[in-house]
């Protein structure tokens, strides 16, 4: 049997995720090598701090302040630092000294993936990253791999946990947004500044990473239309609760043809949607994450479970591991990323889907006749609606549920009901997603 010289890796970062990629690198590494075929050495971790407390007992002698010397040498480089830079330039230098790549960083790859792709495909070498998307799911190896002969129509993502903890919190207690923050920062789900949880920018990084990868194009996280939920209140929760939804912040990636010129295109979006509660993305509570994908042969799959935590996504980072390091005992190229189909995005407008809007309105004879009126003036269908009469106040609440509509349609239907003399106040406009 051929005996193959052990495989070097280096290690940069020893946060929540990268002192459990090493800790379980040390503890199991003869197993691991089992798998692949050749010994695995972890030949260092660079750090910031030497001396600062780690989630894991790592031995001290294998941290190094010096990142470049511990990249030059090594097999294998696995980036777990987080943010832009230094991170570019050392997965950039990992790749040209002739290593390959595993990263769990979003925030790059949504933003430099093109380059950092294209300097891999130059030199051959991998660029692995289950880890940036759903933490320990298994999503991006089934698009790139397991589903690269089907064609992935949509996906439906609940790819943040921290947000998916505070809508289900809200619908389960019917707690105020704020109030299921505070909780979630308490639990530590929530990091001290919530923004880009909150504000929908992690949800729309890996949106970009997830649209890139299913339709073979290139999406950048700049580029996703992204509504956070800083604006969803406890009543719209409770009124969707009672209508059979439940309020979720959706990463949706959809192949789609433009109405403007039937050319195909993609769009990418984040915001808090309307889901029924029949749906598998309903049941899905807490900080856990799920992805929906419907492909045209599959049909509709769903993978569900851990998005964050570090032991959980350590696993994603040495799934990605493994498979790298088999290749360096088998040889051959590996899994290049594939962005051939160069479609356009679509802007927000041109997508259409359903809408529920609530209105206060006054409770008077023809306030029903005016409101259809409007939405049909802007060629939006009304499939159903709701009255609820509070007599004290001679208000009444409608809670209207559309066809599927043209996004800009509807935003000159919001505007026009705004400004008619029969609408006290437009309460809540949300989309509808993921019904029959
Ligand atoms: N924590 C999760 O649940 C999770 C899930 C999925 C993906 N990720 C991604 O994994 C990566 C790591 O996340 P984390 O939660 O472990 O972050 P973290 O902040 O806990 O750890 C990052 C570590 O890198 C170190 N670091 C930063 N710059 C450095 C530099 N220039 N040189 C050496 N060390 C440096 C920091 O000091 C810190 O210890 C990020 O890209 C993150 O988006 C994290
Ligand atoms: N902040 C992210 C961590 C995982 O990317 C979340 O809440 O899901
Ligand atoms: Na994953």
């Amino acid at each position: 049997m051929i005996e193959y010289r052990a495989i070097r890796v280096a290690l940069l970062g020893a946060g929540s995720v990268g002192s459990q990629v090493a800790r379980l690198l040390l503890e199991h590494g003869d197993e691991l090598a089992k798998r692949i075929g050749a010994p695995i050495e972890l030949v260092g971790i660079a750090v910031r701090d030497l001396d600062a407390k780690r989630d894991a007992d790592l031995p001290r002698e294998l941290f190094t302040t010096d990142a470049h010397s511990l990249i030059v040498g090594a097999d294998i480089v696995i980036e777990l630092m987080g943010g832009i830079e230094p991170a570019r330039e050392y997965v950039l230098q990992a790749i040209n000294s002739g290593a390959d790549v595993v990263t769990g960083n979003k925030a790059l790859l949504a933003s430099h993936g093109a380059e950092l792709f294209a300097a891999a495909e130059q030199v051959g070498a991998q660029l692995s990253y289950e880890a940036a998307v759903a933490g320990a799911i298994p999503i991006i190896r089934p698009l790139r791999e397991s589903l690269a002969g089907d064609r992935v129509e949509r996906i439906l993502g609940i790819v943040n946990g921290t947000t998916n903890f505070i809508l289900d919190r809200m619908d389960s207690t019917g707690a105020s947004l704020e109030d299921a923050l505070a909780t979630a920062t308490e639990l530590g789900y929530a990091e001290a500044d919530p923004t880009a949880d909150i504000g929908g920018y992690d949800a729309a990084q890996k949106a970009a990473i997830l649209a890139s990868l299913a339709f073979h194009t290139t999406v950048s996280a700049d580029a996703v239309h992204r509504e956070g939920i800083t604006g969803v209140t406890a009543e719209q929760v409770e009124s969707a609760r009672r209508a059979g939804y439940v309020v979720k912040l959706l990463a949706i990636c959809e192949r789609l043809a433009d109405p403007e010129t039937g050319a195909e295109g993609v769009s990418a979006r984040v915001y808090p949607a309307l889901v029924p509660r029949s749906h598998p993305l309903a049941a899905v509570r807490g900080a856990n994450n799920a992805v929906f994908v419907e492909a045209a042969a599959a049909g509709p799959l769903m993978f569900y479970g851990a998005g964050a935590g570090g032991v959980q996504t350590a696993s994603a980072v040495l799934g990605d591991l493994v498979a790298i390091a088999r290749r360096h005992v088998i040889g051959g190229p590996g899994t290049s990323e594939s962005t051939h189909a160069d479609l356009p995005l679509l802007p927000i407008g041109r997508i259409t889907t359903r809408y529920s809007v609530t209105l206060e309105v006054t409770d008077e004879p023809g306030v029903l006749e005016t409101v259809a009126h409007v939405f049909a003036d802007h060629g939006v269908s009304v499939e159903q609606l709701q009255q609820t009469v509070e007599a004290s106040t001679g208000r009444a609440t409608l809670v209207i549920g559309t066809h599927e509509a043209a996004e800009a349609a509807l935003a000159s239907t919001v505007a026009s009901l705004a400004e008619s003399p029969v609408v006290a106040s437009v309460a809540s406009v949300l989309r509808i997603e993921g019904a029959e």
